[in-house]
């Protein structure tokens, strides 16, 4: 019984996030990979945020002030892209904007491990990564890797992410097939979604730029925003996979179901059970 009042709960704070955004549809400042440039902005758009893929360092001052929030994701990282990361990262913790890391791949050099441990001192709201990527973060070393895939299960993950939180300041959610959420203290997971999700580059980017949305809705509140994203995301994914035939269609179905998910069906079917 107590179980089902925690979920009754969830499923209407993920409500809010959902209606909240289409209301409010906050411009968030994308300085992702090339590889996640089009999901990504799609995915914003279709849950109602505004997204902007704005990465030169050059317009970062004049930019970013406008933003409200920004999301960081390293999956193609060069040197060349790493001082406007660094610039946008600082820029909004001094404006006291919340700004999310998603440390795509981190554990594929000690180049890109290096990188997200100085992005990390710029103090992120949220980080999320898949299994691998938080253990490789939480243990500051590369180890055996399989790139922006995981070798983990996000299971694995759940003590290097409270350590993480711990030693960083933010919220860390771990994407998988439950999708952990912790402060250091508290753990939540989030049930929804198939691992047909896994198939579909850069869904746990858009999960990531999803979150960075609901943050920017009530940026008090980074935990709950990070748990309902999750949980919400993959909702749709869900409800798309009832018309997709494989990952490409299940691509473009997921987009429709999030721009779709009524109220509803979000009370019904946000499934976030506590773990601690
Ligand atoms: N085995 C699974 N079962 C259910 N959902 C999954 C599974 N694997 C991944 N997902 C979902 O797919 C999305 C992307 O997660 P993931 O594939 O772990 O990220 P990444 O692409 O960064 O490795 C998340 O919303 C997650 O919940
Ligand atoms: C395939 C690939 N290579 C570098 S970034 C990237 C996209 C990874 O996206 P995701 O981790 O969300 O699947
Ligand atoms: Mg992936």
């Amino acid at each position: 019984m107590a179980a089902q009042e925690e979920i009754n709960t969830w499923g209407s704070k993920s409500w809010t996030y959902v209606s909240s955004l289409r209301q409010q549809s906050p411009l968030i400042q994308c300085i992702t990979n090339l590889v996640s440039m089009d999901l990504m902005a799609n995915t914003l758009l279709a849950a109602g945020a505004s997204p902007a893929m704005i990465h030169s360092i050059l317009e970062i001052p004049d930019f970013t002030p406008h933003t409200q929030a920004v999301l960081i994701n390293v999956g193609t990282l060069t040197p060349e892209w790493l001082p406007a990361m660094k610039a946008a990262g600082g820029l909004a913790n001094q404006l006291g904007k919340p700004w999310v890391l998603d440390p795509a791949a981190v554990g594929a050099s000690s180049f890109r491990l290096k990188a997200c441990l100085e992005l990390i001192e710029l103090k992120p709201t949220v980080i999320r990564g898949n299994g691998s990527e938080i253990i490789s973060l939480s243990m500051a070393s590369i180890g055996s890797t399989k790139g922006a895939d995981s070798l983990h299960e996000s299971s694995d993950a759940v003590e290097a992410a409270k350590s993480l939180a711990k030693s960083s300041g933010a919220i860390v959610g771990v994407s998988g097939s439950v999708d952990f959420v912790t402060d250091g203290q508290r753990v939540v997971g989030a049930h929804n979604g198939l691992p047909m999700m896994q198939k579909i580059t850069a869904s746990g980017c858009a999960v990531t730029a999803l979150i960075a949305a609901f943050v920017a809705i009530d940026p008090t509140r980074p935990f709950e925003a990070t748990a309902s994203a999750f949980s919400v995301f993959s909702l749709a994914g869900e409800i798309g996979m009832g018309l997709a035939k494989g990952p490409a269609s299940l691509r473009m179905h997921l987009v429709d179901s999030l721009h779709g998910l009524d109220q509803e069906t979000v009370l019904e079917r946000v499934k976030i059970t506590s773990f601690s």
